[in-house]
This record gives structure tokens, C-alpha cells and sequence, in this order.
């Protein structure tokens, strides 16, 4: 693991091949990309990287904006001597991509954005859970996240793999995931995605109930270079429909 301003990354695939930042999802780490790593570096050099207050990320939290998310990923990718890639994220990474669409088109190739909106919850639900992670913990979060994340039918069927996301998610730091609550309060990019003209692919997950299909739709009629898939799956559909997520992300980047 290497870091760059406190942000932990790690590269996989091949040093010469275009490469693609994944960006995870709030409680979650790089390791959420699991399931992509095989099919993604047969073509792309994959940079995965903890989002700040995550993982093995170390950065300060005083202040987290949606606008330090972005600027995190520039940092990566300014340490790795990459100009430009392509970026996939999801959820709480799919609006980091909007930023980076909207601030930093220049650096981006191709645009994934999954289970995503351009605001995603509402200030006083985002200040709540900050409030109630930094004074209890993650343990009342982590009971709900499967709920969040996965549908009953993926739960029942692999246990495993759920029990492995909510145990990242309660193994999370507080004061992180607080953090980036406080970022997600007030990052609300429902008018400047109009600005991106980076060819982007917003995922959707049919059964979401975070992030919806008409989110992504939203996202679709405002980005003039886009298109939208809709997967089986919910929230984590990288996870739960982690084929049909591969075979749509490398559809759209050998269009
Ligand atoms: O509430 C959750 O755990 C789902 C979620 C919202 C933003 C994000 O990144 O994950």
C-alpha cells in the first residue's frame, strides 16, 4: 500500500495499460472492488484507493467537503504520474466522479458513476448520522447497512460476502465515516453536473432504495455524453451483480 497525502492506494495490472481509478463506497474500502479486479486488469492498470477516513487512509478529517473527496483522487493520481484515467465510483465514490466530471474533466478519460445521485440523502439525515456514529459508534450503522446495501434474496444467499462488507463497515473509524457524512451533508451537484462533458455510464441498481433508478436518470438528462444501465441488484450492485457491473464498465470503455 503506498499513500499519497494520506490517501492509501495500490495499483494492479498492467504499468503500461490505461488505467481506471475505483473509488468505494461510504463505510466500505478498495477491497469492495474485489470482484472487478480480475476482468478490469486483463485491459487497465487498476488504481483502487481508500476514500479518506477509510481504510488504511490516514489523511486529516477537520474539514472533509465533497471538493476534498475530488482533490484526493487528483493527489493519487499526481503521485502515480497519470494525466489522465478513467474513474469508476460508487455511491459516495460515483459523486466524487461527478466532481472530478464537473472540476477536473481534463483528467478524466471515461466517467462510471453507479448507485449514485448528484445529492445524494438530505442534510439533517447526513448531520444525524454523523452526530450518532461519533457519539455510539459504528455498531447501530453496521446493524443496518445490509438492509442498505444488499437485497434479502443476495443476504440470504451469501452470507459471507455480507458479513464480510458489515464487518469493514463496523471495523470502520468513527471519526472517518463521521467525516464523510459531513461531506456528504452538503455536496449537492444537481445543477453543476450540466457542466460535464466527459462520456460517462451511470449504473443503477433496480432495487436500491439509497440511491434510486430516477437518481440515475437525473444524472443521465443533465450529462450530454451519457447513457444508463439499470442492474439486479441494490446499492452495492458491484457486489451483487458483480457480471453484469464487469460486462457494462468494459462495454463502455471499448465503445
Ligand atoms: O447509507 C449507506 O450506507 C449507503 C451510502 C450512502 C452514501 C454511500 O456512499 O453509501
Amino acid at each position: 500500500m503506498q499513500h499519497a497525502n494520506g490517501i492509501a492506494y495500490t495499483t494492479a495490472g498492467p504499468q503500461d495499460a490505461p488505467a481506471i481509478v475505483l473509488s468505494n463506497s461510504l463505510g466500505t474500502t478498495l477491497d469492495m472492488w474485489s470482484p472487478q479486479l480480475e476482468a478490469l486488469t486483463q485491459r487497465f492498470r487498476v488504481v483502487r484507493y481508500d476514500a479518506r477516513g477509510h481504510g488504511a487512509s490516514t489523511a486529516a478529517l477537520d474539514t472533509v467537503t465533497l471538493d476534498t473527496l475530488g482533490r484526493d483522487v487528483l493527489a493519487v493520481l499526481d503521485a502515480l504520474n497519470i494525466e489522465r484515467a478513467h474513474f469508476c465510483g460508487i455511491s459516495m465514490g460515483g459523486l466524487t466522479g461527478q466532481w472530478l466530471g464537473v472540476h477536473a474533466g481534463e483528467r478524466i478519460g471515461k466517467l462510471i458513476v453507479a448507485n449514485t445521485a448528484a445529492r445524494i440523502g438530505s442534510f439533517d439525515g447526513w448531520a444525524q448520522r454523523a452526530a450518532l456514529v461519533r457519539a455510539e459508534g459504528m455498531a447501530e450503522v453496521a446493524a443496518g447497512a445490509a438492509g442498505r446495501w444488499f437485497t434479502a434474496d443476495f443476504v440470504e444467499r451469501h452470507p459471507r460476502s455480507v458479513a464480510q462488507m458489515t464487518d469493514e463497515l463496523r471495523a470502520t473509524s468513527a471519526s472517518g465515516y463521521a467525516a464523510c457524512c459531513d461531506a456528504l451533508a452538503t455536496a449537492d451537484l444537481r445543477e453543476a453536473i450540466a457542466t460535464i462533458a466527459v462520456p460517462t455510464l451511470v449504473i443503477a441498481g433496480e432495487h436500491d432504495p439509497v440511491t434510486t433508478v430516477d437518481d440515475a436518470r437525473y444524472i443521465a438528462e443533465r450529462v450530454r455524453d451519457s447513457r444508463t444501465v439499470a442492474l439486479s441488484a441494490s446499492h452495492l450492485s458491484n457486489i451483487e451483480a458483480a457480471e453484469a457491473f464487469n460486462a457494462a464498465v468494459l462495454a463502455f470503455l471499448a465503445e
